[in-house]
């Protein structure tokens, strides 16, 4: 079951709505301060993409992305211009320097009403604006592995119909998310391992990635040998030091040898 990990490792953290302003630029430089110095960043072998609030979003760029991590938004709307209130769209964020826009969290379905049609439609946005989706599935309720993965697939399947482009499938169960411990490690491998078979039968999906989110911190990765291509972190990066135990899980290329 385990498949090896196709480096390089993606990283990405969520701030959802948890930081202040100022406490999201400080938390940022030392993020950017990790990433200048760690070996798994600096050799390429691990990738980092932060989505803050959007106030953030162009301060945040500024500090993080000459360090190579990206910036994304944690929303995004299904038009691209006009008469929509409190939206912010795809040609903004791609102007602003984002590479990536979250769509679809549990969070937004669950107490924002977003359903399948709108999910669908901001992942459209999305690809059509040149960013890449961060497209959260996973089941709302606790399943075995099997059944998980039989309901994660259709769902990507159904989100992403008709659609062409790289995607990140961020899997996050919706039981684990905001739970003390992430699903467990072959509940996440059944159901990563599904979704990335389902990716490699999609040409039109070529160069998608397959990460897993949901109370995931430091020590799961090594857990996963390989079965998910990264992870999708919420709480459990609010400490650099958390982020920077979990770069320590991921192997870098050896040094080449000095003549
Ligand atoms: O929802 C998540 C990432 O999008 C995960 O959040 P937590 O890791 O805080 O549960």
């Amino acid at each position: 079951m385990s498949r090896p990990i196709t480096a390089p490792v993606l990283l990405g953290v969520s701030l959802k709505m948890y930081f202040g302003h100022h406490q999201t630029l400080n938390w940022a430089r030392r993020i950017a301060a990790l990433a200048e110095r760690h070996p798994a960043v600096t050799s390429g072998a691990a990738r980092l993409f932060v989505l803050p609030a959007f106030p953030a979003l162009v301060p945040a760029a500024g500090l993080l992305t000459p360090y190579g991590v990206e910036i994304g938004a944690q929303d995004l709307a299904t038009e691209d211009s006009g008469p929509y209130t409190g939206e912010v769209g795809g040609p903004t964020l791609k102007e602003i320097g984002c590479r990536y826009a979250e769509v679809g969290h549990a969070e937004r379905r669950r107490l924002y009403g977003e359903g399948d049609t709108v999910v669908a439609a901001k992942t459209a946005a999305a690809l059509r604006n040149g960013l890449t989706p961060v497209l959260c599935v996973g089941e709302r309720d606790a399943a075995g592995p099997a059944v998980a993965a039989e309901r994660t697939v259709a769902e990507a399947a159904r989100l992403l119909h008709g659609l062409a482009g790289a995607v990140v499938l961020a899997y996050e169960p919706q039981w684990a998310i905001g739970a003390p411990e992430p699903a467990g490690a072959d509940h996440i491998a059944t159901v990563c391992t599904a979704l990335r078979s389902w990716l490699d039968t999609r040409p039109e999906h070529a160069g998608s990635t397959v990460v897993y989110g949901g109370s995931a911190g430091p020590g799961l990765l090594t857990r996963l040998g390989g079965t998910a291509e990264g992870l999708f972190l919420g709480r459990f990066a609010h400490d650099p030091a958390g982020v920077e135990a979990i770069l320590d899980e991921i192997r870098t290329p050896a040094p080449a040898a000095v003549a």
